[in-house]
């Protein structure tokens, strides 16, 4: 793929940094023709193969190529990409709502209902994405942003394509990226992937929303992947009685050793928890409740 040739500088103004991570800088860039501001995603490309700095310039290719494959609400659309020398910079869409992580640090934990609106954007851009056959594989509540904090209903975007794959009918695809607490058992034992492996990444997630603990983290990387690895997790009461058997139901579907009999996304939106029960459905549940109290 041939990116723009022309000096970023020349159509935006570079402003403060963002974010950073292994890939380089996020800086906020203010387009010059109409005054909108958006995000630029700076990627140092490494010269030759042997250089250890940098990325290869394919990878960039993959994170562009599922970039422009998925357009959705929430997820973080791509607008432009140019490349210099050793550098391409992606021009996205601004996301200034900041991330999930600090959101719920900020509150300890949230109320279910919040838990539910955040769970059933996620879930909506991850079943596009992967009704497309692509997996994001780095989901996590850093890579989860919000558009507008102060907005009673903040909309979530998903960002950070870095690690995401593209199946290609039958391929078997293995990584051994992402981030320890996050990553499915299949990631640690080097089987295939799928789309099944973003699933339990969602139960995490999940399970952190509700309860502010990390189910498998423990005090080295090492510890927390054998945490995973042998299925080692539990809802402490002190942290989990005020939360609903739905909650922790659809948790339960999630945190399946074998990715094919996880809930797919779009199953998720089907869940209890998720799905809000109709008004004859609630009036049903209270009717029968009466019952059981006369
Ligand atoms: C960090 C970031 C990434 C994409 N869009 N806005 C902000």
């Amino acid at each position: 793929a041939v990116f723009k040739p022309e000096n970023v500088e020349d159509f935006y103004e570079i402003g403060e940094v963002l974010g950073s991570g292994h890939f380089g800088q996020v800086r906020q860039v203010r387009e010059r023709a109409t005054g909108t501001c958006w995000a630029g995603k700076f990627l140092k490309i490494r010269k030759n193969t042997c250089s250890r700095l940098g990325l290869d310039r394919s990878c960039v290719e993959k994170e562009v190529e599922i970039l422009q494959a998925v357009q959705h609400p929430n997820i973080v659309t791509l607008k432009d990409v140019f490349e210099s020398r050793a550098e391409v910079v992606l021009v996205l869409e601004l996301v200034s709502g900041g991330e999930l992580f600090d959101f719920i640090a900020a509150k300890e934990n949230l109320l279910e209902s919040e838990a539910i609106e955040f769970m059933k954007q996620i879930l909506e851009g991850l079943s596009f994405m992967h009704s497309k056959n692509i997996g994001h594989f780095d989901l996590k509540p850093e890579n989860i942003m919000l558009s507008d904090k102060v907005a009673a209903q903040p909309n979530i975007k998903l960002i950070d394509f870095g690690l995401a794959h593209h199946f290609y009918q039958g391929e078997e695809y293995k990584s051994t990226s992402g981030t320890p607490q996050y990553i499915a058992p299949e990631v640690i034992n080097s089987e295939p992937l799928s789309t099944a492996a973003d699933m339990w990444s969602i139960a995490v997630i999940t399970y952190i929303l509700l309860s502010g603990l990390s189910p498998f983290q423990g005090e080295t990387d090492e510890e927390t992947l054998r945490n995973i690895s042998v299925m080692n997790y539990t809802f402490p009461p002190q942290y989990f009685n005020m939360t609903t058997s739905m909650a922790k139901d659809f948790i339960q579907k999630l945190l399946l050793k074998n990715p094919s009999e996880r809930m797919t996304a779009e199953e998720c939106l089907l869940h209890p928890w998720i799905k809000p029960m109709t008004r004859k459905q609630v009036a049903h549940r209270n009717r029968s409740s009466i019952n059981m109290k006369n």
